[in-house]
C-alpha cells in the first residue's frame, strides 16, 4: 500500500508496521525491510535518529505495550542481531569472541543460523542496549554518496515465545520470529577500492533478492534461487511465505537519482504481488524455552523466598557481601526472565 502524504516514521509504523507486530505477538513470523539506493534514507527509517524514532525502536515499543496489556500469556523474549558483510555472516552480538563464523543451516526445510547468540531480556532498555551494542560493530564506512554508509545488510529478530498463563497450556505454546531488516543500498560504483568491492557484494545480493522477488510473483513459480546470495538463502523461509512481510521503499528524489528511483518504485510494485500465506507457529512442551525457564524462574522465587525468611533484605547490601552478592545475582536472574504483564514498561522517550 502506499502512503499518499509524506510521513514521519512512527506514522508508518502505525499504519503498515504495527498490525505485524501484532500477528508476531500471536504466533505468526513477520518480517520488516527498508530496500532502497545508498543514501536514501533505509537505517534512518529503521534505526531512527535522534530527531526520529525509527520502526526498530517503534516495534520494541509495540511488543511491550502488547505484553503490558495481554494478562492472559506469559512471554519470554530474546534477540539476535546477524550482519552479512561481503556474503559472510557475523554475529553482531558476539563479534569479537566469535572464532567459529555463525553459518546458515537447513533442517525439515527450515532455515536456521549456528552458532547464534540469542540473549533473552525483559525490558526495552534491555533490547536497546543490544540494538547499539550491535551497531557499534556494524559495518559502516565513506562512500561518495553517504558519510556513513551502511556496507552490510543487518537482521535484527525478537524471538517471541508465549504460553497462556493459567492451566498447563501446552497446547498452546506460540513462537514467532519478528525480524527488522536494515539492507545496504543499491550504489553506482564508487571511487574508493575497498567501498568498490564491498559494493560488488551488495549489488550481486540485492540483484539475487530481486530475481527471488520477480520468481514469486510468476504465476507458474519455477525454480527459487534463494541460495544465490547469503540475504536471500536466510530469508528464505520468510520470502517463501511464512512471514507476514512489509517492505519500507526509500528514495532520493533528486533528479540526478531518477533511474535508481524509478528501479526502487518498480521493485515496490512487484512486491506488492507476492502473496505470502503466514501460519500459527506452535510450539511442544518439550522445544519450548518458556518451559525450561518456568523451572528455572520457580526455583529461583523458592530460593528468593528463602533468603527473605531468612532475613535477608534482597534490596540492600547485606553484611555478609558473599549473600549479599548471591542473592542480588539470583534476584538479576529472576528479573531477566520474567516480563510481568500489566505493568507499564515503555521506554523512556528522548
Ligand atoms: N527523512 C529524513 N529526514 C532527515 N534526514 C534524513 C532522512 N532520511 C535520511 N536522512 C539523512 O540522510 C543521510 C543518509 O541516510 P541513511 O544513512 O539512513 O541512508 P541509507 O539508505 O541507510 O544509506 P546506505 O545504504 O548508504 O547505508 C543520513 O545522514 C540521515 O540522517
Amino acid at each position: 500500500m502506499l502512503l499518499k502524504q509524506p510521513s514521519k516514521t512512527p506514522d508508518l509504523y502505525s499504519s503498515q508496521v504495527a498490525p505485524l507486530v501484532e500477528k508476531a505477538m500471536n504466533g505468526f513470523n513477520s518480517t520488516v525491510f527498508a530496500y532502497g539506493q545508498t543514501g536514501s534514507g533505509k537505517s534512518f527509517t529503521m534505526t531512527g535518529h535522534p530527531a526520529e524514532l525509527g520502526i526498530i525502536p517503534c516495534a520494541v515499543d509495540g511488543v511491550f505495550d502488547a505484553i503490558t496489556v495481554d494478562m492472559d500469556r506469559a512471554f519470554l523474549l530474546r534477540v539476535s542481531y546477524i550482519e552479512i558483510y561481503n556474503e559472510t555472516l557475523r554475529d553482531l552480538l558476539n563479534f569479537k569472541k566469535n572464532k567459529d563464523a555463525p553459518a546458515i543451516h537447513t533442517n525439515k526445510g527450515k532455515v536456521y543460523v549456528e552458532p547464534l547468540v540469542e540473549e533473552i531480556v525483559s525490558t526495552p532498555q534491555d533490547v536497546m542496549k543490544l540494538l547499539s551494542k550491535g551497531n557499534e560493530g556494524r559495518k559502516v564506512g565513506a562512500t561518495d554518496w553517504n558519510d556513513r554508509s551502511s556496507r552490510s545488510h543487518c537482521v535484527f529478530t525478537i524471538v517471541i515465545e508465549s504460553r497462556p498463563r493459567d492451566g498447563d497450556g501446552d497446547d498452546d505454546i506460540r513462537l514467532s520470529r519478528l525480524n527488522l531488516i536494515d539492507l545496504a543500498g543499491s550504489e553506482k560504483a564508487v571511487s574508493d577500492l575497498e567501498r568498490r568491492g564491498e559494493g560488488k557484494h551488495i549489488n550481486q545480493s540485492l540483484l539475487a533478492l530481486r530475481e527471488v522477488i520477480n520468481k514469486l510473483t510468476e504465476k507458474k513459480r519455477s525454480h527459487i534461487p534463494y541460495r544465490n546470495s547469503k540475504l536471500t538463502h536466510l530469508l528464505e523461509n520468510a520470502l517463501g511465505g511464512d512471514s507476514n512481510i512489509c517492505v519500507i521503499c526509500t528514495i532520493s528524489a533528486e533528479e540526478e537519482h531518477a533511474s535508481e528511483t524509478l528501479e526502487t518504485l518498480k521493485f515496490a510494485g512487484r512486491c506488492s504481488q507476492v502473496e505470502t500465506k503466514a501460519k500459527k507457529n506452535l510450539l511442544s512442551s518439550e522445544r519450548a524455552l518458556i518451559r525450561a525457564k518456568d523451572a528455572e524462574i520457580d526455583e529461583l522465587k523458592n530460593r528468593l523466598q528463602h533468603l527473605v525468611s531468612d532475613g535477608v533484605r534482597l534490596d540492600a547490601p547485606s553484611s555478609s557481601s558473599h549473600v549479599s552478592e548471591v542473592s542480588c545475582n539470583m534476584l538479576r536472574q529472576y528479573r531477566k526472565l520474567t516480563i510481568p504483564a500489566g505493568r507499564l514498561r515503555r521506554r523512556p522517550r528522548e
